[in-house]
């Protein structure tokens, strides 16, 4: 038999496993969550504050990122704040993860999972399991698409399983003052169109060769970066 959730009496693994939360009366609702937004609309901050509601109710969770912007396995946000995460590493089965917690003695009524848009989409699924089966309460935040406005796998798969998919509402303008939805990756005054899925880097300007900025869908389009970038072009030409 397979170890299951300590705070609970279950018989079986993940199956069958009652509620996860009973232990203080927080009813766990077994719901699989998706916060997304652009970079930059404060997806990190808002992990951090669910992870820290949580817990002051006395719920045990665990934090998950995948290629956090630090380079550290941790949930960072711009605001200021950052906690330790486990990193998922590709090949991480989700599931194994919680059962060696319990195993463990551990107790686990929620995951955190940031940068979820780097999950593959069987991770996805694990995570749809854990909240079926042992009714963890799964928190994911990522990005919607990437720089080619593409779906990221893992978050197509979270827009077709999750329980609530959540826009986040600060929005981040564009520089012509629209929302910006779009996170174009730029190096040296471009708009790219073509690369790998995957590059970790900021949208502040620093000394990485590319960054990322959000952009409306009009200027997205036309790869036009406003007045600020075109100055700093000029700049390095002369
Ligand atoms: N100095 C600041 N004062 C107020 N808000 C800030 C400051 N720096 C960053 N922020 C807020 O933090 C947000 C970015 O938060 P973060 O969690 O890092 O975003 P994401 O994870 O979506 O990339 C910005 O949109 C902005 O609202
Ligand atoms: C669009 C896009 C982004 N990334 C990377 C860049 C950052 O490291 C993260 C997003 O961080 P944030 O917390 O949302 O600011 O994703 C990427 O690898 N590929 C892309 O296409």
């Amino acid at each position: 038999m397979e170890p299951t959730n300590p705070s609970t009496d279950p018989t079986d693994a993940l199956s069958a496993v009652p509620a996860a939360g009973a232990h203080r009366g927080a009813a766990p609702t077994g719901r699989l969550r998706f916060f997304f937004g652009p970079m930059d609309c404060g997806k990190s901050t808002l992990a951090l504050q669910i992870d820290h509601n949580q817990a002051r109710q006395g719920r045990a969770g665990l934090l998950l990122v995948r290629h956090d912007r630090s380079g550290a396995p941790a949930i960072s946000s711009r605001m200021g704040l950052a906690r330790d995460a486990l990193e998922v590493h590709e090949d991480l089965d989700v599931r194994d993860l919680v059962r060696h917690r319990w195993a463990a003695g551990a107790r686990v009524d929620y995951l955190v999972v940031d940068e979820a848009q780097f999950l593959s989409p069987a991770q996805v699924d694990q995570l749809a399991e854990l909240a079926d089966d042992a009714r963890l309460d799964v928190y994911c935040f990522g990005l919607a698409t990437d720089f080619r406005s593409t779906l990221f796998p893992g978050s197509r798969r979270l827009f077709e399983l999750a329980d609530e998919l959540n826009a986040i509402q600060v929005e981040v303008l564009c520089w012509c003052g629209h929302p910006g939805r779009f996170n174009a990756r730029v190096h040296d005054g471009d708009v790219l169109r073509a690369g790998d899925t995957v590059l970790v880097a900021d949208t502040a300007p620093t000394t990485d060769e590319v960054r990322y900025q959000v952009l409306c869908r009009q200027h997205y389009r036309t790869g036009d970066l406003g007045p600020a970038a075109a100055q700093g072009r000029q700049l390095s030409l002369t």
